[in-house]
């Protein structure tokens, strides 16, 4: 039974305690074997045997019994402690590397694979799947080679008192394989495709459950029932298909089982009709075959936990080697600050092949400045910020970091110097003040209200019932928009870095509030370089500089009253939202 290749390390690390439980195992099985042997010798040589008297036999029964019992108290029992707890711990200490290890690769994916997949499918593989390599684990590890031990000890005892009986037997069960053998391999596609779509479904679940707010909203529930109720009779197909082939299996392999020892015995009978085999010797080869019943079935019953569990594993290193796109060279480069200035040279990217979405794009950011990107929606200004991010990699040219290509430098050590604040900051489930902490561990609480006050977020935490040790659930579904925002503007302000995005950052907030937070922007910005991505053009008009982007190029820039003045898209767009407020006002 071959294990996986990549499994292989994990299993090798757990050699130590594997080694202990097969030790366990091996006295926990074989002690109770050796028990008809015992029994035979109790029929044939005591029983039996006319020149013993009563008193001796009397006495000997007493001491094989004290003996059979000690044996079985002290050391049969602490053996199966012995078994059960180190083979426990082996199976969880994989279990638990597995799980860290999915963990670690979830933070080196591509940007495309995390908006790709569904969360709930990644998690599938998190949980149900590493659950399903737990029980190949026990199966394989734990049962089938003692099982298999004790098959041979059992097959072994048996040719010893006869040969042609037990060939018979050997025979019979291996059958039994042979038949579970060839259900487990129709087993095998249909618990592929039963798991694959088990990700589907909590997929969708999961988003669903994402989504309740708007789904109340909009009033979606008999539509998602429906879909639900789609996904559901599809996963039930293939779970009512493996139940059918796992019940198919069961009954075919169990009747043989329960068949063998009756043709068995009855073919033993002839033996000892025969004169070839003693009646005390068929006891003890009926128990025999009686035992063989219970490693064979334990080993039927195997197949499918182990075809699961392969599929489960092959899912679980399918995800570990996710090919990674962003990567760091060999020796990447390490900086402190980015002290001068951001280029995009000859820039271009799509998200999908067929659709090119920035073409030729080149500019530069100098330190100490701030700039916009304004224009129609879908144009690609956040796009922009991804890349400068390096969420994804350019398809052509190139993004230079005081003259060094983005792809030269540490991936860390570069987003060290980024701060970004977007539409939707997201929030943990954590106290505000930790929320607030992210942007520098080891701030002090007085650096942390710091940030808040200067994001104007202060005094709403202040209010809140437990002030800044107040828990946000889930998503911050606590706070309101704004409130949001500022506690990530905050987060930023505290890890102070030397290039601030805001992607909309301001714009769940108020008038008057976002006025204020935009002068502390401006202020905590001198030395660094700020990017804004805004459609409110108000909320621009004192940048440095303003990029107007069309199509994933930029068709004007200049200051605010440059632009006015060359009177084109931008003063169009300004001009427009303008008689809006007006209006609006
Ligand atoms: N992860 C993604 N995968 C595929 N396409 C994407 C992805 N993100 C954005 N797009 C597409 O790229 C285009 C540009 O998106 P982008 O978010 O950069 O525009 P934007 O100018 O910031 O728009 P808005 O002002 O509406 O926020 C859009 O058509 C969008 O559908």
């Amino acid at each position: 039974m071959g294990v996986l290749p990549p499994f292989k390390p994990y299993v090798k690390k757990q050699k130590g305690l594997y080694l202990l439980g097969f030790a366990g195992s091996v006295f926990r099985f074989l002690i109770p074997l050796s028990v008809p042997v015992v029994i035979k010798y109790v029929f044939d040589e005591l029983l039996q045997n006319a020149s013993v008297p009563n008193g001796d036999k009397v006495r000997q029964l007493l001491f094989i019994t004290a003996i059979v019992l000690a044996v079985f108290f002290l050391v049969r029992g602490p053996m199966e402690y012995v078994r059960q707890y180190f083979l426990h711990r082996a199976n969880n200490n994989i279990i638990k590397e597995l799980r860290t290890d999915a963990f670690r690769k979830i933070y080196t994916l591509d940007a495309k694979y995390l908006t790709d997949n569904k969360s709930g499918e990644i998690g599938t593989r998190f949980f149900d799947d590493i659950e399903k390599i737990r029980g190949y684990m026990t199966a394989v590890f734990s049962n089938i080679w003692i099982e298999l031990t004790v098959l041979a000890f059992v097959v072994g005892i048996m040719f010893s008192l006869h040969f042609e009986l037990s060939l018979l037997a050997v025979m019979l069960v291996s059958m039994q394989f042979v038949l579970a053998h060839f259900f487990s391999k129709r087993l095998k596609s249909t618990t592929q495709q039963m798991m694959n779509y088990r990700s589907v479904l909590n997929g969708f679940i999961f988003e669903k459950i994402q989504g309740a707010f708007l789904a109340k909203l909009f009033a979606s529930e008999k539509k998602d029932k429906e879909e639900l109720n789609g996904h559901l009779a599809r996963y039930e197909h293939f779970t009512d298909r493996q139940a059918r082939i796992n019940a198919l299996s069961l009954s075919a392999v169990n009747v043989l089982s329960d068949a063998i020892p009756f043709v068995v015995v009855l073919a033993g009978s002839l033996f000892v009709i025969d004169g070839n085999l003693t009646l005390g010797a068929l006891i003890a080869f009926f128990a025999y075959v009686d035992r063989m019943r219970s490693p064979v079935s334990a080993l039927v019953q195997a197949f499918p936990a182990i075809t699961e569990g392969n599929v489960a594993l092959r899912r679980v290193f399918d995800f570990m080697d996710t090919p990674v796109s962003i990567k760091e060279t060999e020796f990447p480069r390490t900086i402190n600050e980015v002290a001068d200035s951001i280029t995009f040279r000859k820039v271009s990217f799509s998200y999908r092949p067929d659709r090119e979405l920035i073409k030729d794009l080149s500019f530069t950011l100098r330190k100490g400045k701030t700039y916009a990107f304004v224009g129609e929606s879908g144009g690609g200004k956040s796009t922009i910020l991804q890349l400068l991010t390096r969420m994804y990699d350019p398809d052509g040219g190139e993004i230079l970091i005081d003259g060094v290509n983005m792809k030269e430098l540490s991936i860390s050590g570069m987003r060290e110097q980024i701060g970004i604040v977007t539409q939707d900051s997201f929030l943990y489930s954590s106290s505000v003040i930790d929320n607030i902490r992210m942007g520098s561990l080891e701030a002090e609480d007085a650096e942390v209200f710091a940030a808040a006050r200067k994001a104007y977020a202060h005094d709403f935490i202040c209010a809140l019932p437990n002030g800044y040790e107040t828990e946000l659930g889930e998503r911050g579904v606590k706070l309101s928009g704004g409130q949001k925002q500022r506690i990530a503007l905050a987060r930023v302000f505290l890890k102070n870095p030397s290039v601030i995005l805001l992607d909309e950052a301001t714009s769940a907030l108020d008038n008057e509030s976002e006025k204020l937070v935009h002068q502390s922007i401006q202020e905590v910005s001198r030395d660094k370089t700020v990017i804004m991505v805004a459609h409110r053009l108000s909320t621009v008009i004192h940048a440095d500089r303003i990029f107007v982007m069309r199509q994933g190029r930029i068709i004007e820039s200049g200051c605010h009253n440059d632009l006015l003045t060359a009177d084109k898209y931008y003063k169009a767009l300004y001009t427009e939202q303008n008689s809006t407020d007006m209006s609006v006002a």
